[in-house]
């Protein structure tokens, strides 16, 4: 990327996770990227590795190319009111990663036609393995390719239509949750029948990288991968059924379905 300068406002769990994306990645040096957050001791140990940190966004945002919005929904518009006035459209580019805000919502508050590209990524951005969805209703098509360019080098990235953001919250962002807590069910299942806890955890990890990788590497079907398991008569038919008679599919579909439900509304909530 030609030398640019990113500030990250609102420097949290994904803020975090971002800019150490980037810098692994080797998108932008850590001196050229600026992360702000109200408590800026705690970002302490970032400036030790050579980030500019400070509390003051107005500041931020007058030293950057692009503008990352990284507050909670309910933190959103104080933050715009704030840095309003050192907002220039000619030459900011937003990048916000705020669940079930539109690209219009923030243009509206704003009450300026700034381009905004909205990015859903997830904590895995942090070692360049976040799935991240991608749209805008106002952006360049040569801001887009930026934006793809730079998420798809700290993970694989998508375009997507605007409408569909929520639900790519649901899935992909709040997805590593839910994989990590199928993971440590597993974990736990293991220990019941005979594992010491480290050793479950690990073999479980393992295990759900290398089925993710039949998919991916081998671009099968689930079911096609599962029909290869599961001998006849044998123990993971046996275990599966068990899972499905208690609800496992189920609970998965439902639990994504709340959670897009949730994304969708937790702005207009506060
Ligand atoms: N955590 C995740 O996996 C993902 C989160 N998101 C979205 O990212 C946003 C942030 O989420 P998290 O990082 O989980 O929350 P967080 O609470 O960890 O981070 C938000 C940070 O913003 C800071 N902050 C609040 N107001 C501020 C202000 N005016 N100036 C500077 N800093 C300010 C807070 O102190 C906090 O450190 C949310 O809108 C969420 O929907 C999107 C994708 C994934
Ligand atoms: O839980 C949340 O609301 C945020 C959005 C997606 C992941 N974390």
């Amino acid at each position: 990327m030609d030398t640019k300068h990113i500030s990250i406002l609102g420097s949290g769990n994904i803020g975090l996770s971002l800019a150490k994306g980037l810098v692994k990645a080797a998108i932008l040096p850590e001196k050229n990227i600026t992360l702000t957050r109200r408590n800026v001791a705690a970002l302490s140990n970032y400036a030790e590795l050579g980030f500019n940190t400070t509390a003051n966004n107005p500041q931020a945002v007058a030293q950057a190319d692009i503008v990352v919005l990284a507050v909670l929904p309910q933190q959103l518009n104080k933050l715009l009111d704030e840095i309003k006035p050192q907002l220039n459209p000619e030459r900011h580019l937003l990048i916000s990663v705020i669940s079930g805000v539109s690209c219009q919502d923030i243009c509206d508050y704003l009450q300026m036609n700034i381009q905004v590209v909205r990015v859903m990524p997830n904590t895995a951005i942090a070692i360049a393995q976040s799935m991240t969805c991608i749209a805008t209703s106002n952006a360049s098509e040569e801001n887009m390719k930026l934006v793809k360019d730079m998420f798809d080098t700290v993970g694989v990235s998508i375009y997507i239509n605007e409408e569909l953001m929520t639900s790519a919250t649901a899935l992909c962002a709040c997805g590593v949750a839910f994989f990590l807590r199928s993971i440590r069910a597993a974990s736990q299942g293991g220990t019941e029948i005979g594992f010491h806890a480290h050793d479950a955890l690990k073999m479980a990890a393992q295990t759900a990288k290398g089925a993710a990788d039949l998919l991916l590497q081998l671009a099968s079907h689930p079911e096609q991968e599962i029909d290869k398991v599961t001998s006849p008569k044998g123990c993971t038919i046996a275990g599966l059924n068990e899972m499905e008679h208690n609800g496992f599919s189920s609970a998965m579909i439902k639990g994504i379905k709340m959670s897009a439900e949730k994304a969708g509304v937790l702005y207009k909530e506060d």
